[in-house]
């Protein structure tokens, strides 16, 4: 090739080099005019919020930042921008809100009940389970369910929770002398309960498959909030060849694995029974065991008044007793629907509604549980007073808790909200919204599309409603200090027609596992609350591990010596 030739090939090449800068400029031009120009965009930027970037907005914030920085960024912004704030991720308009009456106006419609897209990369795992559904599907399966979770139906599951409870207890008693992570246990002892429980799976065909489960759940979890923070994770054809995707999928045939085994021996169980004229326990026939037999009724939890703001379907059903006598436990229900075809519920359904209660019911109370005892384990003072009522309740008796002994366990009680108010196990919720809505604050007009979060962590951290909100004090749900607040600043199982329908559930289920473990051992923790490290995976935790230490508690009053 000739000097010249080469010289007008080098001439080409920047040509093309400089057409195609000069394309991909203007088509990034026009996509910045264009989101300039979108009424989502006018409307959004009426919102206070920091500057993000040209076309990506603030989607390259997260660049760099490990997971367990984004709990404090979040926090950070919440004080620096006030109670409404808004971001851009690209186009999307993404709004979050901390005034309880703004939240009010979203999780009390019955319009704004669909999830954001955030939610569907729960879809290989949960499909279309109550958690992610929306529409009509959400709502039939919606009252299916939440009677499952009946007040009556709860009273009989307080033997498995006393003997998981005491199983746990025993097994923790090899870690007396260590620093172990309790997380661990808990997590064990809450998918073996979900299983017994809301499966009715007996605890012979149980095995090692619990825990393996519960890990996987973990790791799902992760992959899931990587994908919502960085953006090139979302995509799913990019996502498909990254070691995430390999992973998912191995991590889901263990537990789909699990889900469809307890399906199968259900359906087994349930077509044997049906053969030979068995049919499964009423709520008539569960009501009458031996925990269910106390006389408390009238009585009132704290729950009750602090909940009594938001009213929903579960206190409805609890109150309206009719058709006890054809209500079961929540697999049984879904077995026995999809056998008559009553509530025309098909086979894939059912795997969506069973691995939803699964996650749903497990993580949650984990995490839940492991933050108390870490918590009771730094304030020993507050740990002392609970245990005092315990043995107000109990003496040195070994016998297992009633349901009327929950009812006395007033002080747990308060400890426990004042746990999930700093430590919300799940720490933000989000939803699309399907129409324009005029929040409270300024009178602003939230367009249709855009992301709404309501991130609990802040709204419970926010100084407007406790009085010092970042320091663990149980007696912030004493009736005379909760006077006057607004009900929606604390929402640990949000809210409205979208409210957890496992409130009551893991309220009862909490305070019995926790009241076993705590009669047996003083909890240790050699780590400061300042110190826990917060790591936001869908559920919250703590990156550092719940690190604890047990003593084998001597059974006398704290001021007995
Ligand atoms: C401390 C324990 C728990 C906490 C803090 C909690 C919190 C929540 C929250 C905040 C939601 C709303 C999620 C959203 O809108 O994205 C929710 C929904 C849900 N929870 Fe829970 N939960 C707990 C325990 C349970 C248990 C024990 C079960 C079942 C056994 C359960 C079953 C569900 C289900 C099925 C939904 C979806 C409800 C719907 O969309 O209609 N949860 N939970």
């Amino acid at each position: 090739m000739s000097t010249v030739d080469e010289a007008q090939n080098e001439t080409l090449s920047a040509r093309t080099v400089l057409c195609l800068s000069l394309l991909v400029t203007s088509v990034l031009w026009f996509l910045h005019r264009w989101q300039q120009q979108s009424r989502m965009y006018k409307m959004g930027n009426k919102i206070p919020g920091p500057m993000g970037l040209p076309i990506f907005g603030h989607a390259l914030l997260a660049l760099g930042v490990k997971p367990e920085h984004i709990v404090p960024l979040g926090l950070q912004y919440a004080e620096k921008y006030g109670s409404v704030v808004r971001g851009w991720f690209g186009s999307r308009l993404i709004v979050f809100l901390m005034e309880p009456r703004d939240v009010e106006v979203i999780l009390n419609s019955q319009i704004h009940i669909d999830k954001s897209v955030e939610y569907e990369f729960f879809e290989p795992w949960l499909g279309e389970g109550l958690l992610i559904s929306s529409g009509e599907k959400w709502r039939s399966h919606r009252k299916m369910i939440a009677p499952t979770f009946h007040i009556n139906i709860l009273k009989s599951f307080v033997g498995v929770f006393n003997k998981n409870s005491r199983k746990v207890v025993d097994k923790m008693r090899s870690e007396i002398g260590k620093t172990f992570d309790v997380h661990d246990h808990m997590s064990e002892v809450t998918v073996d309960i979900l299983l017994e429980t809301a499966m009715g799976i007996d605890r012979k065909i149980q095995d090692k498959s619990g825990f393996d489960y519960a890990m996987a759940v973990m790791k799902m979890c992760d992959i899931i909030h990587q994908r919502h923070y960085k953006f090139w994770l979302r995509l799913d054809f990019m996502f498909r060849f990254t070691s995430f995707f390999k992973l998912q999928t191995s991590l889901l045939n263990i537990i789909h694995g699990l889900t469809s085994k307890v399906i199968k021996s259900k359906k087994e169980a349930y077509l044997k029974n049906k053969a030979q004229g068995i049919t499964p326990p009423t709520l008539e026939e569960l009501m009458r065991t031996p925990e269910s037999s106390d006389d408390v009724s009238g009585a009132q939890t704290l729950a009750d008044a602090v909940f009594e703001g938001y009213r929903d379907d579960l206190d409805a059903n609890d109150e309206n007793d009719i058709g006890a006598k054809k209500r079961l436990a929540f697999l049984d229900l879904m077995v026995e629907s999809a056998q008559t075809g009553v509530n025309n519920i098909s086979d894939e359904e059912i795997k969506e509604e069973v691995d939803t209660i699964m996650f749903e019911g497990h993580d949650t109370t984990a995490a839940g549980s492991s933050f108390v005892l870490c918590l009771l384990g730094v304030h020993q003072d507050i740990q002392a007073k609970v245990y005092d009522e315990l043995y107000e309740i109990f003496g040195d008796s070994d016998r297992p808790a009633t349901f009327a002994d929950t009812l006395q366990m007033k002080y747990l009680e308060r400890v426990i909200f004042e746990t999930l108010r700093m430590y919300p196990p799940v720490p933000g919720i989000a939803r699309k919204l399907k129409e324009d809505v005029q929040i409270v604050t300024n009178n602003y007009i939230l367009p249709a599309g855009a992301t709404i979060i309501i991130p609990m962590l802040a709204i419970h951290r926010h100084p407007q409603h406790y009085k010092n909100p970042n320091v663990f004090d149980p007696d912030n749900f004493l009736p005379e200090n909760s006077q006057g607040r607004h009900y929606y600043s604390f929402i640990p199982f949000s809210a409205g027609p979208r409210s957890c329908v496992g409130r009551k559930y893991a309220l009862l289920k909490l305070k019995i596992l926790l009241s076993t473990v705590l009669r047996d051992y003083r909890v240790v923790s050699a780590v400061p609350e300042e110190q826990f490290q917060l790591r936001a995976d869908i559920i919250l935790k703590r990156a550092d591990g719940f690190r604890l230490r047990l003593e084998p508690r001597e059974r006398r009053p704290s001021n007995v010596h």
